[in-house]
C-alpha cells in the first residue's frame, strides 16, 4: 500500500512538475515551490506550462493534492522530504552551474527532521559538499541522491514505470523514506552511496550519447561504402549485449541533458586530473553531425545563396515543445549564414522557436512550409510527417530535394512523387 508521506518539490520545471504529478498519482500531497512567480501563478490558475503527453491530464486530475507556492516555508511546514529539481545548466566552461542548487541549500533552515533529496543532475561530489556546507552552517539536514532518468515526450510514463530507481544515501531514515516512496512502482532498486548514485546518472547519459555518436559515425561510413545504417543497426541491435535502442542515426542529439551532461562529466573528469578522451569524440562527432545536412543540400542544390529551405520539425525530439540544444538551431543558423532563407513548421514548438529563431519564417502547416521551397529537411521525426501526401508536396515545391535527417520517412513514397530522397547513412 502506497505511503501517504507528504512531499515537497523545489523547482517546478520539467522534472519537478512531472515528479510532483507522479507523486500525486501515487496518493501523496505535494507542495511545489518555484522562484518563478509567474510560473506559480499559471500553475495555480490550472495552466500547465510544459507540453508533455499525459501531464496536463495528470495535473488536472490531482489538482486537489498539488499545492503551488513561491514560499519554501510551505514545503518545509508540510513535508520532511524536499525533492530538489532545479536546473543545472552548463556554464561557459562546460561545468554544471550549481547556483540554483546552492540557493536552495542556503534557504534551508536549521532542522533535524528534514532531508534534501537531489533529483537535479549534479557532478559527483556535490552531495558530499552540500553535507559539508550543512555541517558548517550547523544545519542537521539529511541528504539523499535520487537521480531522475525520465525522457521528455514519455516523461509521465517513465516516472511511473522506471527501469530502475537509484537511491544514494547514508543509510538513515531519509534514504529509507525515499525507498518507501518508490516501492509501489515495483522497479529494481539500486541503493548505494551518494557519490555512486551521482555517477550512475552522468555515466548513463554519457553512455547513451556515446551510442548515438557511434551509430552516427557508422552511418557516415555507410554513406561512403554503400551500406544502409538501418539494416546495420537492426543487425547489431538483435545482439542482446548491444540492444536495439539508441541506435537511430540522424542529425545529432540535442535536448537539455545529453549535451550538458556529457560536457559536465568530461569537465568533472578533467577537474579531477583525468582526461576523458572518449567523450571529446562523442561531443565532436555530434557537433559535426548537425552540420552534415549542409553538405547534402549543397550536393543537390549547388550553392545555398538565395535558396529557400523548409524545415519539418524544430523541437529537439518529437512529443515535446522543448527547443533546448535542438539540432534545428545549429542547422538554421548554418543555412542562413550560407545565404539561404529558412521556413519552418513544428506542430507544438512554434512559440519557443519564434523566440529563438527571429529570422526564420513560420508556416501554419507542413504544406504551407513547402510552398516554393527548393529543399525540405526533416529535422524532428513527428509521426505526422510520414503521413504527408508527397505528390502534393512535390507540386508545391520549387525544387525536388528531400533530406530525411532522422530516417523517418518512407523513401519509396517520396521518390514515387518524383522527389530526390536522401537520408542519413542510407547507402551512397
Ligand atoms: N528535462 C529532463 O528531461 C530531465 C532533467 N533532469 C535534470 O533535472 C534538473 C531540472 O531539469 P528541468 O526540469 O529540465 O529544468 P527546468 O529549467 O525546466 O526547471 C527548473 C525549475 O527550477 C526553478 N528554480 C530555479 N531556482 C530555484 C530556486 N532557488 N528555488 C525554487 N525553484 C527554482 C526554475 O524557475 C524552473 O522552474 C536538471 O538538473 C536536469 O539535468 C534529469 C532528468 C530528465
Ligand atoms: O537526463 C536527462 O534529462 C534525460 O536525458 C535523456 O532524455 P531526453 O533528452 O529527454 O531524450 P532522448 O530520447 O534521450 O533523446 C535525446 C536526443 O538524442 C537523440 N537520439 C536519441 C536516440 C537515438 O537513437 N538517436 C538520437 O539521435 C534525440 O533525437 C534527442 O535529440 C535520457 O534518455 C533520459 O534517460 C535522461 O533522464
Amino acid at each position: 500500500m502506497a505511503s501517504r508521506e507528504p512531499i515537497g518539490v523545489i523547482g517546478t520545471g520539467y522534472v519537478g512538475l512531472v515528479s510532483a504529478a507522479g507523486f500525486a498519482e501515487l496518493g501523496h500531497e505535494v507542495w511545489c515551490i518555484d522562484v518563478d512567480a509567474e510560473k506559480v501563478a499559471r500553475l495555480r490558475a490550472g495552466e500547465v506550462p510544459i507540453w508533455e503527453p499525459g501531464l496536463g491530464e495528470l495535473v488536472e486530475r490531482h489538482r486537489g493534492r498539488l499545492h503551488f507556492s513561491t514560499d519554501i516555508a510551505d514545503a518545509l511546514g508540510h513535508a520532511r522530504l524536499l525533492f530538489v529539481a532545479v536546473g543545472t545548466p552548463p556554464t561557459y566552461s562546460g561545468d554544471a552551474d550549481l547556483s540554483a542548487v546552492h540557493a536552495v541549500v542556503g534557504a534551508m533552515p536549521p532542522s533535524d527532521r528534514h532531508a534534501l533529496v537531489m533529483k537535479s543532475t549534479v557532478p559527483v561530489g556535490t552531495g558530499a559538499s552540500i553535507k559539508r556546507e550543512f555541517a558548517r552552517q550547523g544545519k542537521r539536514f539529511r541528504y539523499v541522491s535520487c537521480p531522475e532518468f525520465l525522457k521528455e515526450g514519455s516523461a509521465v510514463a517513465d516516472f511511473l514505470g522506471p527501469d530502475r530507481v537509484v537511491v544514494g544515501d547514508d543509510g538513515d531514515w531519509a534514504g529509507d523514506a525515499v525507498v518507501g516512496l518508490y516501492a509501489p512502482l515495483g522497479a529494481p532498486l539500486v541503493r548505494t552511496d551518494i557519490a555512486s548514485a551521482e555517477m550512475v546518472k552522468l555515466a548513463a547519459n554519457a553512455f547513451l550519447a556515446t551510442k548515438i555518436s557511434f551509430i552516427n559515425e557508422i552511418a557516415n561510413v555507410c554513406e561512403e561504402t554503400g551500406a544502409d545504417v538501418l539494416e546495420v543497426a537492426r543487425g547489431m541491435g538483435l545482439d542482446e549485449r548491444i540492444g536495439p535502442k539508441f541506435l537511430r542515426a540522424g542529425i545529432g542529439f540535442g535536448g537539455s541533458c545529453f549535451p550538458k551532461d556529457v560536457s559536465a562529466l568530461k569537465q568533472l573528469a578533467g577537474n579531477s586530473g583525468y582526461h576523458f578522451q572518449l567523450l571529446n569524440s562523442v561531443i565532436e562527432v555530434n557537433e559535426l553531425q548537425k552540420r552534415r545536412v549542409i553538405g547534402k543540400l549543397q550536393k543537390h542544390l549547388g550553392g545555398l545563396v538565395g535558396k529557400r529551405i523548409a524545415l519539418f520539425g524544430l523541437a529537439f525530439k518529437p512529443n515535446t515543445d522543448d527547443m533546448r540544444e535542438a539540432s534545428s538551431l545549429v542547422l538554421s543558423a548554418r543555412l542562413q549564414a550560407d545565404g539561404a532563407s529558412v521556413v519552418a513548421f513544428d506542430p507544438v514548438a512554434e512559440d519557443e522557436a519564434r523566440r529563438l529563431l527571429p529570422n526564420v519564417d513560420f508556416a501554419d502547416t507542413e504544406l504551407g512550409a513547402v510552398d516554393g521551397a527548393d529543399a525540405v529537411v526533416l529535422v524532428t521525426e513527428w509521426p505526422q510527417f510520414r503521413e504527408l501526401d508527397w505528390v502534393e508536396v512535390a507540386a508545391r515545391m520549387a525544387g525536388t530535394t528531400v533530406i530525411d535527417g532522422r530516417n523517418a520517412l518512407d523513401p519509396e513514397a517520396v521518390r514515387a512523387a518524383g522527389l530526390a530522397y536522401e537520408g542519413i547513412g542510407r547507402g551512397s
